[in-house]
């Protein structure tokens, strides 16, 4: 019946694209003008081309099946990266080349910078908690704001000690058993996250706020599925009989509405009365102190002022926006059926960095080396150290392009009719960048598919060096939409690298098949699993990770 449905449902839904299209201002023209593509099938559109495994190789691939198709017709050569097809009764448009992702997701970023509209996240709640999915608005722009306040660079250095404690536990873990690495880079995720964010210290993934934070990404998996976006499982709840499974429906709804509802309460209201425990100390009532976080500097901001209730709930929802990126680590250990789809980006990033490290053992020398000369072996490299770093930087911008683990960024959602190079593009198209082709694109980077981090510290042009740092920004997505936490995301990668790098060896595990640059599907993509040994590197690199993680005042 389900099936039947969403069936019927896509089917109308491309038919209503189509007559749109037909339709629209300039009529028929526009079926033509549309921008080149698979061949559609009547009625179904493009539905059976949607690639199922790694769909940015397939988009990359179509660029040039189509591009050199098109050559012959227009003579604009990045008309050719363009493509667009029907898929679930929509058009859905990827951005190939840098040239149309600058055109359109940055230049034009004030109509392209909108969210594919999920029913469901809106019933639940999500839309108005989880910044990522938000609608662009006024409400976007606001939590935007506030989560853009506490993550800025001037503010960064607050945060560093939360990463040297995160980062020493990850080399204690692998010292222990470097067998369980994602593990160890799951948890070095979610305690950052809970200690910047609320001033929580988690020590094991069994902690309850880990545990919700799990369960709540868990929820936006389903929730997002795209079944969701041609169903409405409210209606459905109310119309379906209850043996049809309706009151369970209906049910489930409130469940996950509550567990948002926790999500967001439970934490902050914890750093709220820990602050509160703080100051009945200063004045010598109590005992008990509040790490200064995320929340507690915005609330701090807002001291004195009058209660706002809803500058309140922006605070609240800023910390959970935070809060729910890392959430999405613990998934893969509670459960497995959804790894691919919400493994999150720095662990999956700091995967990547160990498959790199045992696939190029030349580039882990190198950057030992360097670690070894400009900081010695009796401590080990610190943010102060970074700027002396130039290749373990460069590292950790590779590991990023090598394979970033969100090689489609998230969807964006174009508001109104645009035109570009010749072609329409209907407002409502999903339109995606696939940041992956750039990233591979032989005549930018050379054998794109090898991990050499010297080619961000010696471009093989003047025009790559020219738009470096518009490379290195690829991996965090486009224009408005661009992830606020990228410079906090590259300080809890530098230093995991760096110290790591100062301590371990990574090798070769000659009892298991030797580890391929295998990396899953999904929109979080991530190095499929591999064995490896990893060993402390001298004695003095044991006698390092004794010592404590060297931390000083949090300024705030
Ligand atoms: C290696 C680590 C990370 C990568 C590769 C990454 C990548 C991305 C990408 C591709 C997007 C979508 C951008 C777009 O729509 O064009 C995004 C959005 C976002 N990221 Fe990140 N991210 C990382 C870490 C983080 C961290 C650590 C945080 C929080 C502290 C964070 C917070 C966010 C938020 C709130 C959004 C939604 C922005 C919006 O829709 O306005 N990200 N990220």
């Amino acid at each position: 019946m389900y099936i039947w449905t969403a069936v019927s449902l896509t089917l109308a839904g491309t038919i209503f694209w189509t007559l749109r299209l037909l339709t629209c201002k300039r009529g028929r023209d526009r079926m033509y003008d549309k921008p080149p593509g698979p061949p559609p099938l009547p009625i179904v559109g493009n539905v059976f081309d949607f690639p199922r495994q790694r769909p940015w190789e397939t988009f990359s691939k179509w660029a040039q099946d189509y591009g050199k198709l098109l050559s012959f017709l227009a003579s604009i050569n990045d008309l050719l990266e363009l493509q667009g097809m029907f898929i679930f009764g929509r058009p859905l448009v990827i951005l190939n080349s840098l040239e149309a992702i600058t055109d359109l997701l940055i230049d034009r970023s004030a109509i392209y910078s909108d969210r594919p509209y999920f029913p469901l996240l809106d019933i639940v709640g999500h839309l108005e908690a989880n910044v990522g999915f938000m609608p662009y608005g006024k409400e976007w722009t606001a939590l935007r704001k506030v989560f853009a306040s506490g993550f800025s660079k001037s503010n960064l250095v607050a945060y560093y000690d939360s990463h040297r404690r995160a980062v020493m536990n990850v080399l204690k873990n692998f010292r222990q058993d470097p067998s369980r690495y994602e593990d160890h880079f799951k948890l070095h995720a979610v305690q950052l996250v809970i200690d910047v964010t609320y001033g929580i210290q988690v020590d094991s993934i069994d902690h309850h706020l880990v545990n919700l934070a799990t369960r709540v990404i868990g929820t936006v998996a389903t929730l997002v599925n795209p079944l969701t976006l041609i169903l409405d499982p409210k209606f459905l709840g109310k119309i379906l009989p209850r043996w049809m499974g309706g009151g369970m429906l209906s049910r489930r709804i409130d469940k996950w509405k509550q567990e948002l509802h926790e999500f967001q309460t439970w934490p902050y209201e914890q750093t709220k009365s820990n602050m509160a425990r703080s100051l009945l100390c200063f004045c010598g009532q109590e005992s008990g102190a509040h790490k200064p976080s995320f929340t507690s500097h915005l609330l701090q901001e807002f001291e004195g002022k009058a209660a706002d209730a809803e500058e309140e709930k922006m605070i609240r929802q800023g910390a959970a926006a935070a809060y729910i990126r890392y959430g999405e680590y613990s998934l893969r250990i509670v459960k497995p059926h959804l790894v691919d789809s919400v493994i999150v980006q720095t662990s999956a990033a700091a995967n990547t960095f160990l498959l790199a490290m045992l696939l190029y053992p030349e580039v882990q020398q190198r950057a030992q080396k360097e670690i070894d000369s400009v900081v010695g072996v009796d401590r080990l490299p610190d943010f102060k150290d970074r700027q002396y770093l130039p290749y373990v930087d460069a590292l950790l911008q590779e590991v990023l392009r090598w394979h970033s683990p969100t090689p489609l960024a998230m969807p964006h959602l174009l508001r109104q009719d645009d035109h570009y190079r010749g072609f329409h593009l209907p407002a409502g198209s999903i339109v995606i960048g696939n940041a992956w082709n750039i990233l591979h694109d032989p005549s930018v980077f050379s054998d794109p598919f090898e991990f050499q981090p010297e080619r961000h510290l010696y471009p093989q042009s003047q025009e790559v060096a020219e738009k470096m740092e518009v490379f290195d920004r690829l991996p965090f997505g486009f224009g408005r939409r661009l992830c606020p936490g990228k410079a906090f995301a590259e300080d809890a990668l530098w230093l995991l690298f760096a110290q790591f790098l100062a301590v371990f060896n990574v090798l070769l595990d000659s009892e298991h098949p030797p580890a391929k640059a295998e990396f899953t599907s999904g929109p979080l993509s991530h190095a499929i699993p591999f064995h490896c040994k990893v060993m402390a590197r001298s004695e003095e690199a044991k006698l390092l990770l004794e010592q404590d993680p060297g931390l000083s005042e949090q300024v705030f």
